[in-house]
């Protein structure tokens, strides 16, 4: 019999926890917004949402979180391909949104301390998190003119 090495499944398992992030556009624009908490993510631009609870559709909670995060009426518009990894046991999944007619300006309400609208020329003009950047790659690849 040949020895083995117990190996450790790199792919993701089915414990994993979705975090949606919204790619917000609006007149031609992307917000990013800086995080605030915890300490090691604070300073840093990310896509805002979080995590889907048990049971929760992903589009649901990136409403859900659109609302708590930056007070506004948002709704997805379609997802962008990809999935990326998180620190485990999180992956993080993107959707296009827009504002509703009628919704409110987004404001830092929770876990941000400032929002930027970012045209195509300023994408790269914040320090993303390393692990979202190439979902932003993604979403300016996708979304051409960001209209
Ligand atoms: N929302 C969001 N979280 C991200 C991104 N990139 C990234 O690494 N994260 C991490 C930060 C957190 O560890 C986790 C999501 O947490 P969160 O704090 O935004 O979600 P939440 O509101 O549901 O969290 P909680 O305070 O209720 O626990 O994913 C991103 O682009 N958007």
């Amino acid at each position: 019999m040949t020895s083995r090495t117990p190996s450790t499944p790199k792919t993701p398992g089915p414990d994993r926890i979705v975090v949606v992030g919204a790619a917000l556009l609006g007149g031609g624009r992307l917000l990013a917004a800086r995080r605030s908490a915890p300490a090691d993510l604070a300073g840093r631009w990310e896509l805002p949402g979080g995590k889907v609870e048990p049971g929760e559709r992903p589009e649901d909670a990136l409403v859900r979180e659109l609302r708590e995060e930056l007070g506004v009426d948002a709704e997805p518009v379609e997802r962008v391909p990809g999935e990326w990894p998180l620190r485990e046991p999180y992956v993080l999944r993107v959707w296009t949104a827009r504002l509703r007619p009628g919704s409110p300006e987004p404001r830092p309400l929770e876990d941000h301390d400032e929002l930027r609208w970012l045209t195509p020329d300023e994408i790269w003009d914040v320090a993303w998190l390393d692990q979202d950047v190439p979902a932003v790659q993604a979403v300016a690849a996708r979304s051409g003119g960001m209209a």
